[in-house]
């Protein structure tokens, strides 16, 4: 079948988005494989989804797939991706739009400076939401929040709608990301794996962090990594409401007032080509 599609990337998170607005999209898990295949086909480390939404309340329904074919709840720089794709593509005329993901409602804001905020629902401190099995584990209580000791380091687990764990390192550049990233992902206290962050506090305003995400392995920028990092960072005592993230692909502000209010992430969104493939 041919499929028309736009590449996109948010700080170097790459997307294969396909408008489901105007072309139907039936692709089988090994077609989506395929697609996400950086030699095989185009390559990304997400594919995105885009559909008319069916409730009244909603501008959009969007759906993520892992470039494995692996839908999943939720994709931080990809919504920003989502919301430029739409403006530009003149499917809707508002500058601020709401869209229904798996589990999630979503207001996302096109800033004067061609950045984006998105409102990103609140975070999620129920082991049940990622899952995590805590059973047989004492928790290291810092600033009154666990840090759980899970493959030999201490994790903050929690959801962004998405599962992650989270744990500080004293420089992003030398941490195990390649082999302790795949070991937290995997570990059977994760029954439906998890993104594991690597997380440097440079200053209570301003963090540097690396992503062993599920599935894509680690990416350049994970948005709901980097507000599950600052949740975390905020709720151990380490960093204020307002913090800069440092990506290996570009920088996202991260912005949470605590408790149940959401976590609003701003950065960039921009298209890269457009193309056409037959898979
Ligand atoms: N790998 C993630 C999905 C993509 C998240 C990331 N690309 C983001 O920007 O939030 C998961 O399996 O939960």
């Amino acid at each position: 079948m041919r499929l028309r599609f736009t590449k996109m990337q948010g700080a170097g998170n790459d997307f294969v988005v396909i408008d489901a607005t105007r072309q139907p999209f039936a692709l089988t898990p090994e077609q989506m494989r395929r697609l996400g295949d950086r030699r095989f086909g185009v390559g990304c480390d997400q594919i995105l989804v885009i559909e008319p939404s069916n409730d009244a309340g909603a501008d959009f329904r969007y759906r993520i797939f892992n470039n494995t074919g692996a839908e999943v709840e939720h994709c931080g720089n990809g919504s920003r991706c989502f919301v430029r794709y739409v403006v530009d593509a003149g499917l809707t005329d508002k500058r601020e739009v709401v869209v229904d993901t798996m589990n999630r409602r979503l207001r996302l804001q096109l800033q004067d400076d061609g950045r984006v905020t998105v409102d990103m629902g609140a975070p999620v401190f129920d082991h049940a939401a990622l899952p995590f099995d805590a059973s047989g584990l004492t928790p290291r209580y810092v600033n009154g929040f666990e840090l759980w000791p899970v493959q030999g380091v201490e994790l903050a687990v929690l959801s962004m709608g998405n599962p992650h764990a989270v744990q500080r390192v004293d420089d992003v550049e030398t941490a195990p990301v390649a082999t302790l990233g795949p070991a937290i992902e995997h570990d059977a206290r994760f029954p439906r794996r998890v993104n594991a962050g690597f997380m440097q506090v440079l200053a209570r305003d301003r963090i540097a962090l690396r992503v062993f995400e599920r599935d894509a392995g680690e990416t350049l920028a994970c948005g709901t990594g980097a507000c599950a990092a600052v949740v975390a960072g905020i709720r151990l005592g380490w960093l204020d409401a307002a913090v800069e993230v440092q990506t290996r692909g570009g920088q996202l502000r991260i912005e949470w007032a605590g408790g149940a209010s959401p976590v609003r992430m701003t950065g960039p969104a921009t298209r890269v080509f457009d193309g056409e493939i037959t898979l």
